[in-house]
């Protein structure tokens, strides 16, 4: 029998934004639950909360008896095992073609052989109606194939819990009843138990053997299907209806306002309102005859449906309705501490950061990534950096040129120039040009994979995404920050040998004697160190606001803003305490 799942008093919120409270359901193992709700009420952001992907602020949520809210990440990695996730919009790796993505989990979690896994994997394509459009990458087939191939994903390790996010979603009406089936005759085979969310009405009356629904903030009914489609519940009865005219307005904020229309205690216009409410009786009348569910094409029933009238039967299933006077609450408006809102943000960018030196150690390593992405960001970074050094050498030789001669000491132009470019600038300038091409290019990648669930989706199969894609992505700014720091320190030396020498006619003799007079080894080592701290930061601030961005094209932007100029505050910062370190811990030659 499948997993179980037991929710209780589930409460999240984004920042001020409640978005439900005190939610409490369980799923019946092996049996087929729909989530409904308006657009907006939280469908998927409860799915999301049923895996661990998002964290509520309170409530407890069981799987298999362990609590997915407090585990520790490691023990939610192996438990999200247990799921098979269809995400709303399919939520495929826009990289790997469709079979690729279909065959992942049983790559990444299964011994089996590569014939087996092209069995299982041809039989789920077939399942789902895309024989023949294996070889396309996610963003050659359509939405609705999209669809159907993040379903076949899910379905490949035969999994204990399977949660869908409107399956039926871009599907046209003749595919929607084909996936119903198919979602039906999948519960007959393996008996998992099955969370779906949708706004189709004729699934959402046909396929489940229980339903909830959502709404301001609230579950505001769950229980058998038998007696959720019986209903009056004006909620509920004009959802089902598919009606305009009822509680449910345009938008969760305005539902129930003053803008909307006059209710009576049954939730129908009373006189003055907007709409007839004969059409609202008629709408809910539509639902007082039970329809009839969906059957499995195998022609056998399927065992939960025999538990489930057990359940109804024993009354051990039973339809929870919410209070009203709760439903009538407004919404619980927290004022968002800035102090607080910004420590976690700092704990949360170290814990990522010690993740990250953990994860490198961690077996297997993404090489083939790290090669990826070290070629990309050195590619991006270097002509720009170079660009800078020229001119930056220049002016630091040239101002360090006037300057020793003012006060008379020029024999120590060399010393004075060289170690400037080697301490100071060049690692800078490496790290300014690394963060801005190399770590803006590394926060949008990540922050659209982010807003598209692909990296939900790689949580819920069980790969770390730290792992996978954020150690490749530090070790390669912190290598091209090491070999670029070389390089700009030699175009850099260079340039002041030739201001000084050349332009300002000082002597090559002294240059180099003053150099050898007063520089030593570890002048030369702090600013590779600095290079690998600096690459450091500018990557794991890169994927730290890549992986927490916000939703939508804007959310990645913003991410990408202020990931640039994070990197660069504190690039500066920690320069600032490891120069004031380096002064204080070695001494100067000669001192
Ligand atoms: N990561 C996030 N950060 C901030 N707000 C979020 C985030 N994810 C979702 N929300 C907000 O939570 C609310 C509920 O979103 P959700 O996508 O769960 O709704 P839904 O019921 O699934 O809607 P639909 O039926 O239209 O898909 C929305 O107001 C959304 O803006």
């Amino acid at each position: 029998m499948g997993g179980t799942v037991e929710v209780t008093g589930l409460t999240k919120s984004f920042g001020s934004q409640n978005i439900w409270s005190d939610v409490t359901l369980t799923l019946p193992p092996g049996e087929i639950t729909a989530l409904l709700g308006p657009s907006g009420t939280g469908k998927s952001v409860f799915l999301k909360s049923l895996m661990g992907l998002l964290r509520p602020e309170a409530g407890v949520c069981l799987v298999n008896g362990v609590d997915m809210v407090t585990a520790k990440e490691s023990h939610r990695l192996e438990l999200r095992k247990k799921f098979g996730v269809l995400f709303q919009d399919g939520a495929l790796f826009g990289s790997m073609s469709v079979y690729d993505n279909v065959a992942f989990p049983l790559r990444a979690h299964t011994r089996k052989g590569e014939s087996e896994v092209r069995e299982i994997t041809m039989q789920k394509l077939d399942m789902v109606g895309l024989l023949g459009q294996e070889h396309k990458l996610p963003g050659e087939i359509s939405g609705g194939m999209r669809k159907r191939a993040g379903l076949a994903r899910s379905l490949v390790t035969d999994p204990e819990i399977i949660l869908c996010d409107e399956p039926d979603s871009g599907l046209d009406p003749v595919r929607t009843a084909n996936l119903a089936q198919l979602l039906l005759d999948v519960n007959a085979q393996t008996d998992a138990t099955m969370l779906v969310v949708t706004h189709n009405i004729e699934l959402a009356r046909t396929l489940p053997d229980n339903l909830g629904m959502l709404y301001r903030r609230q579950l505001v009914m769950y229980g058998p299907r038998e007696q959720f489609l019986l209903t009056d519940h004006p909620v509920v009865s004009q959802f089902m209806a598919g009606d305009p005219v009822g509680p449910i307005g345009m938008s969760e904020e305005v539902d129930h306002s003053s803008n909307a229309p006059l209710l009576d205690d049954y939730g129908y216009p009373v006189d003055g309102g907007s709409g007839a409410p004969s059409m609202v009786r008629a709408g809910a009348r539509a639902i007082e005859v039970l329809p009839r569910q969906l059957l499995p094409a195998s022609g056998r029933p399927r065992p939960a449906t025999e538990r489930h009238a057990r359940r109804v039967a024993s009354g051990d299933a039973s339809l929870y309705v919410a209070d009203d006077e709760e439903a009538d609450r407004p919404p619980a408006l927290t004022r968002p501490d800035p102090l607080a809102r910004a420590l976690d943000q700092t704990g949360a960018f170290f814990a990522l950061g010690l993740d990250t030196i953990r994860a490198t150690f961690r077996r297997p390593f993404a090489a083939r990534e790290l090669l990826d992405q070290f070629w990309f960001v050195t590619s991006v970074s270097w002509i720009p950096a170079m660009l800078i050094a020229i001119p930056f050498g220049a002016v630091i030789a040239l101002q360090l040129g006037t300057l020793t001669v003012q006060v008379g000491a020029q024999s120590f132009t060399g010393a004075a120039s060289v170690l400037a470019v080697v301490q100071q600038a060049a690692p800078i300038v490496t790290t300014l040009v690394i963060a801005g091409a190399g770590g803006a290019a590394i926060c949008a990648d990540l922050g659209s994979r982010t807003i598209r669930d692909e990296i939900d989706a790689m949580r819920v199969i069980g790969i770390d995404p730290v792992q996978r894609l954020v150690v490749p992505r530090v070790l390669a700014c912190v290598l091209a920050a090491v070999l670029l720091n070389g390089l700009v320190s030699v175009v850099g030396v260079l340039g002041g040998y030739f201001f000084n020498v050349v332009v300002q006619g000082g002597t090559p003799g002294a240059y180099l004697a003053s150099f050898t007079a007063l520089a030593q080894i570890p002048d030369l080592v702090v600013g590779e160190i600095k290079a690998v701290i600096f690459g450091f930061l500018a990557g794991v601030v890169a994927s730290y606001r890549g992986l927490n961005t916000r939703p939508g094209p804007k959310g990645v932007g913003e991410s990408v803003n202020q990931s640039v100029v994070v990197t660069f505050l504190l690039l500066f910062f920690v320069n600032f305490v490891v120069t004031t370190l380096y002064l204080q811990l070695v001494p100067g030659k000669g001192a």
